[in-house]
């Protein structure tokens, strides 16, 4: 088992948005969250991530943790894409960043600095830093915003071969990656229940 999540409850802003969520992600396995705009994928994979407790619940990731690659793409502006990675393996304790500079066809890139390279480049940049982290387990919110067809098809690839090697990636996409072998979460069942206005726990009740 890769990531077992149980009866997890999420909240932003200090309002509950999911809650009740479980599920478990085996290696070789790849799971795409769905569901519309603001249910709060966002937030679920940060909370998996560690990055916001979960006001319930809890999720159990492999003892060295996940690869998250959230929006922002952490990249370094002033260092090149090669030195990039290079910094980004170092921190992983991974030595070789040429695998990952093919994966994500960035070889003829690699002198560059980060901060001259296109919004796609950059994307493509930040997934490289995936595959220098050595993490079994990846949580990719996002992860092909601004990437062209070729570039989606080249990530596809790199998520292909990380299942084949042992590898899970939980996801939250509104595009078709072409993972035919992907699960799917649809979060709506888990949407949290608010308290109708009236109906209890509101401000009208506690005062009345
Ligand atoms: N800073 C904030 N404070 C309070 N509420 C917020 C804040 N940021 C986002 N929210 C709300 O939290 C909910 C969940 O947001 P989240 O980003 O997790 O959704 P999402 O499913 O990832 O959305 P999308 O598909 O648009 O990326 C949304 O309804 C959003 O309006």
């Amino acid at each position: 088992m890769m990531l077992s999540v149980h009866d997890l409850a999420v909240s932003r802003g200090g309002i509950a948005i999911l809650e009740r969520v479980g599920f478990v992600l085996d290696p070789g396995e790849a799971l795409v969250l769905r569901g519309p705009n603001g249910i709060g994928k966002t937030t679920l994979l940060r909370s998996i991530a560690g990055l916001q407790p979960p006001v319930a619940g809890r999720a159990e990731l492999p003892p060295e943790g996940a690869a998250y690659a959230g929006h922002a793409d952490g990249l370094k502006a002033t260092l090149s894409v090669a030195e990039n990675l290079t910094f980004w393996a170092r921190i992983y304790g991974q030595g070789d960043i040429a695998p990952a500079l093919h994966a994500m066809d960035l070889e003829g890139l690699a002198e560059r600095p980060a901060q001259n390279l296109s919004a796609g480049q950059k994307r493509r940049l930040g997934l490289a830093r995936l595959l220098v982290t050595g993490r079994r387990l990846w949580l990719l919110d996002e992860p092909t915003v601004s990437l062209d067809t070729a570039s989606v098809a080249l990530f596809a690839a790199a998520i292909r071969a990380h299942l084949a090697s042992g590898g899970a990636a939980l996801m939250a996409t509104h595009i078709d990656l072409g993972l035919e072998e992907a699960r799917i979460l649809d979060l709506t069942p888990f949407r949290a229940t608010l308290p109708a206005p009236g109906q209890g726990g509101g401000f009208d009740e506690a005062f009345a």
